[in-house]
């Protein structure tokens, strides 16, 4: 079996009275594209942030490569080799571009002239290295993704997480960002995505995690979630049947 990378076990979260994620326990292994989807408040943001140390875990424990890291902080997470992007992107406004990446590497190089190498390999690898001393407001949305993504990859992670990267993107940006993927998966890191572009994730992932109202309610292959009955009502909410009918088949 592949190494895990990260270990949930019993993981809940409450905001309120509301549990984000309820008593989820699950393991990334290595290698490929792993997608966790749900539909809109189902808890996946929140599973990002309980595998990152964005939120402290009210209950359950977390592994990370294979170290208990339940209490520790999500600075702690690149040198790791666990890196993220967030929903809604996180830039500082008063910091150039290269200053943006660069942030993402000062966790695991500890010099800045390390850290700034790669950042500026990183905005090359997405096309930003022409606009590397901007400032992030003159970027278009998905320049400021793109920057946001680069800034992860500066520290080079093992599994890379990405919070809804392709949402807003025309189809031409969302093949580009499949290739991206396919393109760091074959240099040997781990993709989690959440993703709500369903077709797009059971077209590149090898492993689909389906959480609904906090849980974990599926854990498969593309063709076993989508063959399961409990997904289709949660999730699709459309009998099978009828989704056939749409198709026109
Ligand atoms: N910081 C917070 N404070 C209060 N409630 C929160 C907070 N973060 C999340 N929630 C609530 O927890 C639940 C899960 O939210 P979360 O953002 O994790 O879901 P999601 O699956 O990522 O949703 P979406 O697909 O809409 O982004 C929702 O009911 C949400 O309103």
């Amino acid at each position: 079996m592949s190494r895990a990378l990260i270990e949930m076990d019993g993981a809940s979260k409450s905001f309120g009275g509301v549990k984000a994620v309820n008593n989820v326990t699950f393991t990334i292994d290595e290698g490929g594209v792993i997608a966790l989807v749900g539909p809109n408040g189902a808890g996946k943001s929140t599973t990002f942030d309980l595998m990152t140390g964005f939120q402290k875990l009210d209950s359950g424990r977390r592994r990370t490569m294979g170290i208990d890291t339940t209490r520790s902080p999500s600075y702690r997470f690149p040198e790791l080799g666990v890196a993220r992007t967030f929903q809604k992107v996180r830039l500082f406004p008063s910091m150039t571009v290269l200053e943006n990446a660069l942030v993402g590497g000062l966790a695991k190089f500890h010099s800045v002239s390390a850290a700034e190498g790669a950042a500026r390999r990183a905005l090359e690898r997405l096309g930003l290295d022409d606009r590397a001393d901007r400032s992030p407001a003159e970027l278009t949305l998905i320049d400021r993704k793109r920057l946001e993504l680069a800034r992860a990859l500066v520290p080079e992670p093992t599994l890379l997480l990405l919070d809804e990267v392709m949402t807003g993107l025309t189809p031409h940006e969302v093949e580009d960002a499949i290739m991206l993927i396919r393109q760091l998966v074959d240099e040997g890191v781990t993709v989690l995505l959440v993703e709500h572009l369903l077709k797009v994730v059971m077209r590149i992932s090898r492993r689909v995690l389906v959480l609904e109202h906090g849980q974990l309610i599926a854990d498969g292959t593309p063709d076993e979630v989508q063959a399961d009955p409990q997904v289709i009502e949660a999730y699709i909410g459309v009998p099978r049947h009828e989704e056939v009918d749409d198709a026109g088949r």
